[in-house]
Order: structure tokens, then C-alpha cells, then sequence
């Protein structure tokens, strides 16, 4: 019997609408999972109450579009903007993941769930990872599988630079509500875990 909501917040920047469709269908797989209170935030026009919003959160999914092989310049000016939460250790504990997308099928998006990985060790977060096997790997896969391009630290989505998000990959987005489901379920774990320890 669940004691009460668990957190989350889903904290993206997005470029041209891709990265947030990803972050919309973070948002639905954690919603799915019963008793979790979800918030997005917009990381380049974050405010003073989202801030806290983020200090009270039990788990944080990052997410920006990859450019030139690493998270936008917007997310890592909110990552260097989090420096005084990393001082205090505000954040220490919490559960972390993270979601991108670029343009080419790899992109080196390894490059920004790396960086992603770092960013939340710094704060001295517990990474939570995608946890699907890679897809499209064999005689039977396919490109409709979920982690279609064989991602294991978060989600890589991909989209066509000359195409609009409504041309998204479903496979990619089933993929990102997928890892909300993941997070959210870990979150209820470590939260419930936490209060029976606390009794
Ligand atoms: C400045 C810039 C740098 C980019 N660098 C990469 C890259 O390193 N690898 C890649 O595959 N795509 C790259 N792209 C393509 C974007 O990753 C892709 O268009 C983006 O993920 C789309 O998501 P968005 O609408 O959230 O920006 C770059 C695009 C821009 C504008």
C-alpha cells in the first residue's frame, strides 16, 4: 500500500520540439505508474519555484538534444546554473536518468548520456539506467523495436533534421515512456524503502 506520492520531475531543454515530444512520453510512462506526481520543467526558463520543485523531487529525468556530440549549450548552462545545489548537496541521492535525441542514428549521443551520468554523480545522485536490451540487433529485429539503436544509459531517440517532431519514431517515444515507467517504479521502491526504514 503505497504511504503517500513520489516525485518526479522530468527536466529538459528542447530545441525545436523533438526533445520535447521525448520528454512528453517520459512524462505518460511515469504518469502510468500509480500515486507519482510528475512536473516538467523547461530548463532555459526555469524559475525560482521550479528550482525547488527539483530540491523536493524524489527522482529527475535530464533531457536535452544533442549538439555537436554533447547535450545542448542551454541544458549545461542549467547544469552550471545547479552549482550551488552541488554545494549544499540538495540534490544528493535523488534518482537521475536521462533521454536524447539527434539528428543521426548514433550522432554520438553517447557523448550527452555520459555527460548526463557525470552531471547527476556529481550531485551525487543514483543513476537509474535504460535497462532494455538493445533493439534491432538481429535477422528478426526490426527498427519498430524498443531501444531501436542500442542505447544502455538512457534513451536515444533519432529524428530526420529536415522532418517536424510529428514524424517522431513511435518506437522511440514507446522507448521514453518506457524508462518513465522504469524511473517511476524505482522511485516508489526507494521511496517506500526509505519510510519503512525511517519507522
Ligand atoms: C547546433 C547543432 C548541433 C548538432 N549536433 C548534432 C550532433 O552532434 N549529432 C547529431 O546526430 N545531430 C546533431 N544535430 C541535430 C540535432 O541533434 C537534432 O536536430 C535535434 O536532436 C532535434 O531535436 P530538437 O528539436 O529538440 O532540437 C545538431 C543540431 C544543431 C542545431
Amino acid at each position: 500500500m503505497s504511504t503517500g506520492p513520489v516525485h518526479l520531475v522530468v527536466a529538459c531543454h528542447d530545441g525545436r520540439g523533438h526533445t520535447g515530444k521525448l520528454a512528453a512520453a517520459v512524462r505518460r510512462g511515469a504518469s502510468e505508474v500509480a500515486d507519482t506526481d510528475v512536473v516538467s520543467i523547461a530548463v532555459d526558463e526555469i524559475t525560482p519555484e521550479q528550482w525547488f520543485q527539483l530540491d523536493d523531487a524524489d527522482a529527475v529525468i535530464f533531457g536535452a538534444p544533442t549538439y555537436m556530440g554533447s547535450a545542448s549549450a542551454a541544458f549545461h548552462q542549467f547544469a552550471e546554473a545547479s552549482s550551488r545545489r552541488w554545494l549544499t548537496r540538495r540534490w544528493q541521492d535523488k534518482l537521475a536518468a536521462g533521454f536524447t535525441n539527434s539528428g543521426a542514428k548514433a550522432g554520438d549521443k553517447s557523448g550527452t548520456l555520459g555527460y548526463f551520468t557525470t552531471f547527476a554523480a556529481q550531485h551525487g545522485m543514483v543513476w537509474v539506467n535504460l535497462g532494455l536490451r538493445s533493439g534491432w540487433n538481429s535477422a528478426k529485429g526490426s527498427e519498430n523495436d524498443l531501444n531501436r539503436l542500442g542505447f544502455s544509459h538512457g534513451v536515444a531517440a533519432q529524428s530526420n533534421i529536415d522532418e517536424g517532431p510529428e514524424l517522431m519514431h513511435k518506437a522511440d517515444l514507446d522507448t521514453a515512456e518506457y524508462l518513465g515507467r522504469r524511473v517511476a517504479t524505482y522511485a516508489r521502491i526507494v521511496v517506500e524503502g526509505k519510510r519503512a526504514l525511517a519507522r
